[in-house]
């Protein structure tokens, strides 16, 4: 064993009041005074089980390499990684939560990203954000606090050193709520995309004051935090693949939710479709969030995403079914019951049209599960438009299908109810199909 392991007692270093700061579940952390200079610090100290022993050295080598305002320094650790010391923090964010609004929720995340971007840098993914492990260094007074990630010991280490133990064990990472989706089927494979899920959790706990559940979307209903919802939605979709994944990114996003404040959302969703018609692809992504974060703004939907052209809605059902299928239900929906106002009657067929267009492409990408629940609303917006030239195309479409792809389409037929059976028997067409033939037979 060489003298690096050898761990010290750090009552010979440091004297202790008994009192304890704080206790988790791998390790307790006390206040103590440096014998000789007097310096007060906080030292943590593992529980006495193996993985609580792994843990804080991976906490203490991960801390060390990083040296950012932002991240909780290590003052001095034991050589052989049995305890450590670090400034006395305040509290954690959940202690300050009350005192605190919205600029500085803005201003904790920006601290924060730029800390977890350091960390990113170097190949690690801290894993473990959540409110308790952002900890508040005092300062001389609440604006001059400094806000640190503390807790590293989930981290995530670069491909080539050795794994965290607790990934090899199987364990769960992370904190309930907290913790991103992908994390529960392979930690190992977590990238910076872990952590932005994490900190779109933390704002949405910050501003809706309740605790994120797994598997379950929160977001803020007050009208005067609204402008943060397709934020948080952008940081905390499911899918890798779909999120805000650098904090890069989540930086930019921050700003859009600053430069959106005043801007109604409608105006937004006009803006975004203008682009997206003009060519910039790039307005279509933020389109899209904009709907899922506002499912009941039929503006959004029937004014604004509905004059998305076929082209992209074929591209996007090849490439995100799950998530236009979800927004083109939502649309049919909104189509049965948002009152039509003064809008032009003709109009209906625009928003029709993009919910019949999301349907054909899933028919043809196989994706029959999703047509299938589609075409229920779809029939029902169909049927409750009453718009000629849509329910001609809808018919011709039908007449052109066949095998499973029109099995399914029966089926949705039939579940949208007797009056949308009823309303397609009304209507001057002869099937070509046996199944539905015998479905509408008066
Ligand atoms: N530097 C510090 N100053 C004051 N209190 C601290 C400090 N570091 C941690 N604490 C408190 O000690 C408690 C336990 O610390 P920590 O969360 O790091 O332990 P853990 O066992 O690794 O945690 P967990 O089980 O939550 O992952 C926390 O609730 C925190 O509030």
């Amino acid at each position: 064993m060489g003298v690096e392991n050898v761990s010290i007692d750090p009552g010979t270093i440091y004297r202790f009041d008994g009192k304890t700061l704080g206790r988790g579940g791998y390790a307790d952390v006390r206040r103590a005074w440096h014998r000789q200079t007097g310096a007060e610090v906080a030292l943590k100290r593992p529980l006495t089980t193996p993985q609580a022993l792994d843990r804080i050295r991976v906490e203490i080598e991960a801390q060390k390499r990083l040296h950012h305002p932002n991240i909780m320094p290590i003052i001095e650790h034991d050589p052989g990684y049995a305890w450590y010391t670090m400034p006395v923090a305040d509290g954690t964010l959940t202690k300050f939560r009350k005192e605190l609004d919205e600029e500085d929720l803005v201003s904790i995340l920006l601290n924060i990203a730029d800390a977890l971007e350091i960390a990113h840098q170097e190949d690690l993914v801290h894993r473990d954000i959540s409110p308790n492990n952002i900890l508040a260094i005092p300062g001389t007074s609440i604006r001059t606090r400094r806000w640190v990630v503390a807790d590293w010991g989930m981290v995530r280490r670069p491909p080539g050193a050795t794994e965290n133990p607790l990934t090899r064990t199987g364990q769960a990472i992370g904190t309930d709520g907290y913790a991103a989706p992908e994390l529960s089927d392979d930690p190992r494979t977590a990238t910076a995309a872990a952590d932005v899920y994490s900190l779109g959790r933390v704002t949405a706990w910050f501003l809706t004051k309740k605790s994120p559940k797994a598997g379950r979307r929160l977001l803020p209903d007050d009208e005067k935090l609204m402008h943060w919802r397709p934020f948080i939605v952008e940081c905390t979709q499911d899918e890798v693949s779909q999120r805000t994944n650098s904090m890069a990114e989540l930086r930019a996003k921050l700003q859009d939710v600053l430069d959106s404040r005043d801007e109604p959302v409608e105006d937004r969703a006009e803006r975004l479709i203008e682009q997206v018609l003009l060519g910039e692809h790039s307005s279509l992504e933020p389109l899209f969030t904009l709907a899922e974060a506002y499912p009941n703004n039929s503006v959004v939907y029937i004014d604004a995403l509905a004059l998305l052209t076929s082209p992209i809605l074929n591209e996007t059902a090849k490439r995100t079914p799950e998530r236009i299928a979800e927004i083109a239900t939502t649309m049919a929906r909104l189509l049965v019951k948002t009152p039509w106002g003064d809008r032009d009657l003709e109009y209906k067929g625009t928003p029709l049209a993009f919910i019949h267009t999301t349907l054909r492409a899933l028919v043809i990408n196989r994706q029959l599960g999703l047509a299938q629940d589609l075409a229920t609303e779809f029939f029902r917006a169909d049927a409750h438009c009453g718009h000629h030239e849509q329910t001609r195309r809808t018919t011709e479409w039908l007449d052109e299908l066949d095998g499973a792809a029109e099995r399914a389409v029966s089926r949705a037929l039939t579940g949208g109810g007797p009056a949308v059976v009823a309303y397609y028997r009304a209507f001057s067409w002869t099937p070509r199909s046996a199944g539905l033939a015998t479905l509408l037979a008066p």
